[in-house]
């Protein structure tokens, strides 16, 4: 195989180096441009959005622009790298936003020095936006971050990392549980990371049906049990009454091993711990916490999924935060809320019970996917993700009370 490292550099470096750019709307070429575009012309909107900042939909790029916003404490799985190292990824989440869901996306990496100077850097430029996308902010910090944001700002503020990659997460579970004939209320869980994905997936994953008490999750320092001291919040709510103290402990008898940590940290034996069928998502990025060739050497009864593009079963937050985001502008939601995510995470498990386009079958280079083991939700290039999401959440913003258009075309999203 060629230099992966090497073709990786050249495509963030050429044509040009990213990959985004900004790109005109209108005219700019006569001097008539120039009048209405510019001075004297552009005075007029400035006028009305003064007078009603309800206009600044109307007069500007506002509605369908999105902040990906981030201080790079935890940058996918590769940790705290600070603020410029992670430009690359938030490049590459708007690059997403604008080829899957026509949302166009700019990405703001903020240094700062307490989490009250983030907040407020956030707070201060959120009306340029339609919404406000946070990545990779390092727990226990995103949660408090999220909840001020949502309070301060009057558009939708959503933490990918939590809530998109537990729409998708919940999503492909329920539909692995199902393939392997597991009932959700009665599945023993094993989470390996208690961050701002693992503590979203597992509530979000409690909210479709998952047991609290069956699940066991595990941070640097092992089991999160009732003994454990100086808990966060966030890790107390997953405080499991158990003797279990190490990783192997849990794994006897469990259904599944939900991986939101780190590289190569499920060993390839501890896997024949788990019980008949088990379900195995090592979602790190961009190594998950067992490879699916060892873990499929180990075992051939078992569902494995990774946050990665190039194996079977690609559960990544790539599969919602477009969509959610697409439904949310469209009918200007306030907010991003329970209803809009479950009606995501159902429109989502549904569409990979269907025949599969053509298109998608060439794009991503499969000869056939049919749901089972080594498909359980849809891939990212999937052209009905858009649709049938945006669809979904904005119906459920309607129903909800939150949105501000209470009403979707009949063809809406046809052709994208
Ligand atoms: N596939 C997908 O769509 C997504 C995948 N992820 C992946 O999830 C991981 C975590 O991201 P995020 O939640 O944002 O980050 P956070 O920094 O918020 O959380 C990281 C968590 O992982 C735990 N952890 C790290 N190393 C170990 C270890 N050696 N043993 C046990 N636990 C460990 C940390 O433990 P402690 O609390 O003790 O520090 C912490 O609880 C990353 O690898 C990221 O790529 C994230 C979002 C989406
Ligand atoms: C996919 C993603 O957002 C992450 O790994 O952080
Ligand atoms: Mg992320």
């Amino acid at each position: 195989m060629p230099d992966f490292r090497q073709q990786a550099l050249d495509y963030h470096e050429f044509p040009k180096p990213g990959k985004i750019s900004i790109e005109l709307t209108t005219s700019a070429d006569t001097v008539t441009d120039l009048a209405l575009a510019y001075s004297p012309g552009v005075a007029e909107p400035v006028r009305e959005i003064a007078a009603d900042p309800n206009a600044a939909y109307k007069y500007t790029a506002k509605g369908n622009l999105v902040a990906v916003i981030t201080n790079g404490t935890a940058i996918l799985g590769l940790g705290n790298l600070g603020p410029l190292a992670s430009k690359p990824v938030m490049e590459g989440k708007a690059l997403l936003f604008k080829h899957f869901a026509g949302i166009d996306s700019i990405d703001i990496e903020v240094k700062h020095r307490t989490t009250e100077e983030f907040i407020n850097t956030v707070a201060n430029i959120a009306d340029t936006f339609g919404g406000i996308n946070l990545e990779d902010i390092k727990a226990p910090e995103c949660f408090e971050i999220e909840q001020e944001l949502i309070k301060r700002c009057k558009i939708p503020v959503f933490h990918d990392d939590q809530h998109g990659t537990a729409i998708v997460t919940t999503a492909g579970m329920l539909n692995a549980l199902e393939i392997q004939g597991k009932k959700i209320g009665e599945a023993i869980f094993v989470c390996l990371g208690a961050g701002a994905a693992a503590v979203a997936c597992m509530e979000l994953l409690i909210k479709c049906g998952a047991m609290r008490e069956k699940i066991y999750m595990l941070d640097r320092k092992g089991v999160i049990h009732t003994r454990r001291e100086e808990l966060t919040p966030h890790k107390a709510l997953f405080a499991n009454n158990t003797d279990k103290r190490t990783l192997e402990d849990v794994l006897e008898g469990a259904d599944v091993f939900l991986g939101l940590s780190g590289p190569d940290l499920l060993p390839p034996e501890a896997l024949r711990l788990m019980a008949p069928n088990p379900v195995v998502f090592a979602c790190s990025n961009p190594d998950p916490e067992i490879k699916p060739e060892l873990a499929h050497a180990v075992r051939d009864d078992l569902i494995m999924a990774t946050g990665r593009s190039d194996y079977p079963n690609q559960v990544n937050n790539v599969l919602c935060f477009p969509f959610i985001f697409r439904g949310a502008l469209d009918v200007r939601a306030s907010v991003i809320n329970d209803e809009m995510k479950v009606a995501a995470v159902e429109a989502l498990r549904s569409i990979s019970k269907e025949p599969v386009p053509e298109k998608v079958l060439i794009a991503s280079q499969s000869k056939s996917l049919i749901f089972g083991k080594h498909y359980i939700i849809p891939k990212p290039m999937d052209p009905r993700l858009c649709k049938r999401i945006a669809t979904a959440v904005a119906k459920a913003a309607i129903a909800s009370g939150v949105a501000k258009i209470e009403s979707i075309p009949e063809n809406y999203l046809d052709n994208f």
